[in-house]
């Protein structure tokens, strides 16, 4: 079974070795969230060519040799061949680093999931390897799922939990509002538009009349 893990991986030293469309997947994942990223392949996608231009990653032009992984916290072998992977791999393994490969389930520490994004909202979803391609189908489901009005819930929260964790001293009682908001009609009022009716639902749960 695999556990599951948010990484923090802002100004973290990243590798990905191979520069095709695969590679520029995750080279796009680790970008968005602010990783240090460093290619090595000898060629690239023409995104990637124009992302090394502008400074956005560091590019080295040439096949991965021994000694590459090891000073990255976490790298991806995304080249098409299984031999160069595995050595990525070993080499990462044997310094204790998080490695992913992209084209063989038996190799790599991690997987990456397909993930739903909405604002603060972040829903992975693996098949544990068994078919990435459902991993995919079942993102694209969710998506229509889960629209902007999530985003919105989740802010509207996060400020009345600021406001809880200010005003209420009570760990329980705390608990007992947050669960009330949580299980109350505002997704419902946020989906259908009453933004204004969801502010007032949220005020009357808040002083203990909802
Ligand atoms: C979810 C997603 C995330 C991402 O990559 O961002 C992801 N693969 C995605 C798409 C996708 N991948 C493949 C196809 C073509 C259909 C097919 O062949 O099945 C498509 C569909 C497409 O491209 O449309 C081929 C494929 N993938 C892997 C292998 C090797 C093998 O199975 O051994 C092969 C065969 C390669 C070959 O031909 O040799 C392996 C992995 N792919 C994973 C993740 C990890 C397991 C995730 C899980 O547990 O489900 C894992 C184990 C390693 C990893 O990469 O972390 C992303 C969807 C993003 C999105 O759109 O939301
Ligand atoms: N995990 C996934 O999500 C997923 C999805 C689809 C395909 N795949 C598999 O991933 C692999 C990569 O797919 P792709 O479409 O990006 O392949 P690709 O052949 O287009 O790209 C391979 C890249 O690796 C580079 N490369 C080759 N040898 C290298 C070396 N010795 N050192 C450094 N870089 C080297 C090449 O220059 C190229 O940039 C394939 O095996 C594919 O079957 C994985």
């Amino acid at each position: 079974m695999l556990y599951g893990a948010f990484l923090q991986l802002a100004g973290r030293r990243c590798l990905v070795v191979g520069g095709g469309p695969v590679a520029e997947r995750k080279i796009t994942g680790l970008l968005d969230c602010r990783a240090d990223v460093t290619v090595i392949a000898p060629s690239l996608t023409p995104p990637l060519l124009k992302l090394a231009e502008h400074g956005t990653l560091s590019w080295e032009a040439r096949p991965f040799q021994a000694g590459d992984a090891a000073p990255y916290f976490l790298i991806i072998a995304a080249t098409s061949s299984r031999d160069v992977n595995l050595a990525v791999y070993e080499e990462g393994e044997r310094h204790g680093r998080l490695v992913n490969v992209v084209n063989d389930q038996r190799f790599g520490n991690f997987t990456v999931p397909a993930l739903l994004r909405r604002g603060p909202l972040t829903v992975g979803i693996s098949t544990s390897g068994a078919a990435p391609v459902v991993a995919k189908k079942l993102r694209e489901e969710l998506e229509a799922f889960f629209g902007p009005e999530i985003e919105q819930f989740l802010h509207l929260m996060a400020d009345a939990r600021t406001r809880i964790l200010a005003e209420v001293p009570d760990g329980a009682a705390r608990t007992e509002l947050l669960r009330r908001l949580a299980n109350s009609e505002l997704l419902q009022l946020l989906r259908a538009g009453h933004t204004a009716a969801a502010h007032e639902l949220l005020e009357r749960i808040l002083g203990g009349r909802g």
